[in-house]
């Protein structure tokens, strides 16, 4: 009998990580036949997890949720790492490799709080931490403040219970992940854009592994991954992070692929709307439109991109 490998698949330790892992285990024991026992889930506590009482683009940003996995894949201690690709930089080391992207989930915001965007009363509170849903919502909305809301999905919707804000936008993809698909309001996504590779779950292994990737190509989905790349290299190509005020879609069209994207001021009162059909792979065309959409950037938008933020 051919021996099971062991994969040690190392995780934040957050609810909503641990359901990303578990997904991928089970979906890498359906593809080769293997048991259970044959992934091991590795929690690890990462940094930004640490930090729950500062916007995290005020904590120092990058890296904040791949450094402690980086470190555990390259000393060995795990040999894939499982992350929401929505959190992870756009730029990472050579010896990292990304080797599957699961098929995406809904990558809607969900509104809590309130049945609709029109329906929130006059002043009232959104609790986030994220740039663009702070910048989004005030762009749409001006009368709305926002409030800090750190910590992860459930802690984020005690703080609402408990009133320290009215409304709060969660990713559809978290809650469904967490048995909590019924909550609040999916935001349509003619109005309201999510974030790069929002709903995406990524896999990462050791570049030189080339039996772990052997492991993990069989999870690939190729319609996302060619969404999210175009989603990422935008991203990239504006200078932007995952705390920059951006929201970008990608879809998989008839011939290509179709972007829709808009920059955001911190404030929300300036907006530049892009959209452009797209080669899957065409990273030069990708950057001549960040270049058009920072060229129509206002003043209160340029400062956040182009690495001066
Ligand atoms: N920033 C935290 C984070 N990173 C990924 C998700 C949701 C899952 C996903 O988008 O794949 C969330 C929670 C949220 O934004 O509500």
């Amino acid at each position: 009998m051919k021996a099971i490998p062991v994969i040690r698949l190392g995780t934040r330790r957050s609810p909503l990580a641990m359901a990303q892992a578990h997904e991928t285990r089970a979906r890498l024991c359906a593809a080769h036949g293997w048991d259970e026992s044959a992934v091991e889930l590795v929690p690890v506590v990462a940094g930004g997890d640490k930090v729950q009482d500062r916007p995290l683009a005020d904590v120092g940003g990058k890296a904040l949720w791949t450094r402690e996995l980086d470190a555990w894949l390259d000393e060995g201690r795990i040999d894939a790492a499982v992350h929401s690709l929505k959190d992870v930089e756009t730029i990472r080391p050579e010896w990292i490799t990304l080797a599957a992207i699961l098929p995406r989930a809904d990558r809607r915001d969900v509104l809590l709080g309130a049945s609709s965007l029109r329906s929130i009363p006059q002043g009232a509170t959104l609790g986030t931490s994220a740039p663009r849903r702070a910048a989004q919502m005030k762009n749409l909305r001006p009368d709305i403040e926002t409030v800090l809301f750190r910590g992860n999905v459930a802690t984020r919707m005690a703080k609402l219970q408990a009133g320290e804000a009215d409304v709060t936008l969660l990713a559809a993809a978290g809650l469904e992940r967490l048995g909590q698909e019924s909550v609040g309001t999916p935001l349509p996504l003619e109005t309201w854009l999510p974030a790069p590779s929002q709903g995406a779950i990524g896999i990462e292994c050791r570049t030189k592994d080339s039996v772990t990737r052997g492991h993990l190509d069989a999870l690939n989905d190729a319609p996302t991954r060619r969404e999210v790349e175009a989603e990422r290299a935008l991203l990239e190509a504006l200078g932007g992070s995952c705390h920059s005020p951006v929201g970008v879609l990608v879809e998989n069209a008839d011939e290509g692929l179709h972007m829709r994207a808009a920059l955001f001021s911190a404030d929300g009162a300036e907006r530049v709307d892009g959209t452009i059909e797209l080669t899957p792979g065409d990273v030069e065309a990708i950057r001549a439109f960040a270049a058009d959409l920072l060229a129509r950037a206002t003043p209160g938008i340029t400062p956040l991109f182009t690495g001066a933020s």
